[in-house]
């Protein structure tokens, strides 16, 4: 029996803030729920989200911007979110709280363990990589998440039709992912016809880590493809 959700650990972090109010107690039951899975478990996104809308992947959320933005603007979809930092997660909780939010769930995790593991094949209808950390120098590059393994992992995951979107601030990065994707053809199709990168989507809203890279005058890469 695994559980992936660290909850204890998100309570403390909350409490450490001051006391915990019911409400926010509340979003950790339901947005946490402890899910405790037998080694060859899999997630059971109808029974965890208590519905059967589709579900988009968010990965290294960070502060949960994007999270809120699209959970508030898609009631009709499921966003689970992953994440390793403590802090991040407990920014998420608590603005979910404040929002009474329903369609959200955080994993408190490694993303890469975490779908490897638990994700069940074609139930994704979107995954979202945003602003994952570029790894400047040139020996760190084996650490960058999207290579080709990363693609080969999600790749099942999606459903025909899913969207695999990619955004940086850093050129070395979109342009090294820019190229993985165009080697993906077999299953990618770009969805921007004539150009690499795509205007900033709708559902995209501008987190903090963007601001950063703004004020360093860094531009803004998106890479929007699906699945054939
Ligand atoms: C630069 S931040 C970007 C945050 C957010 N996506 C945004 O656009 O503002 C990258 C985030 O990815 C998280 N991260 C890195 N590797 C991860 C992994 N393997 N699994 C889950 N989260 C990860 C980091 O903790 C960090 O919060």
């Amino acid at each position: 029996m695994k559980f992936i959700s660290n909850r204890e650990h998100i309570r403390s972090f909350v409490l450490r803030k001051g006391k915990m109010t019911s409400g926010q107690q509340q979003a950790v039951n339901k947005l946490m729920p402890d899910y405790a899975l037998e080694p060859d478990g899999l997630l059971d996104f109808a029974e965890i989200f208590d519905n059967k809308n589709p579900v988009w992947l968010d990965i290294g959320f960070g502060n949960g911007e994007s999270m809120i933005h699209a959970a508030l603007h898609n009631p009709d979809v499921n966003l689970l979110g992953i994440e390793v930092h403590l802090p991040g997660v407990g920014r998420l909780l608590m603005a979910a709280d404040e929002h009474d939010l329903d369609n959200i769930r955080i994993i408190r995790n490694d993303a890469v363990d975490i779908i490897r593991e638990f994700i069940p094949d074609d139930s994704l209808q979107a995954v979202h990589i945003y602003f994952p950390d570029p790894w400047h120098k040139k020996r760190h590059h084996k650490r960058r998440l999207v290579q080709q393994p990363f693609l080969d992992l999600i790749r099942p995951k999606l459903k025909t039709g899913g969207r695999l979107h990619f955004a940086t601030d850093w050129q070395p990065y979109a342009e090294e992912v820019a190229l993985l994707f165009e080697h993906n053809t077999d299953w990618l199709s770009n969805t921007q016809d004539q150009s690499r990168y795509a205007p900033r989507p709708d559902w995209r809203p501008i987190t903090k880590f963007e601001r950063r890279g703004q004020r360093l005058n860094h531009a803004s890469f998106d890479l929007i493809w699906t699945k054939n």
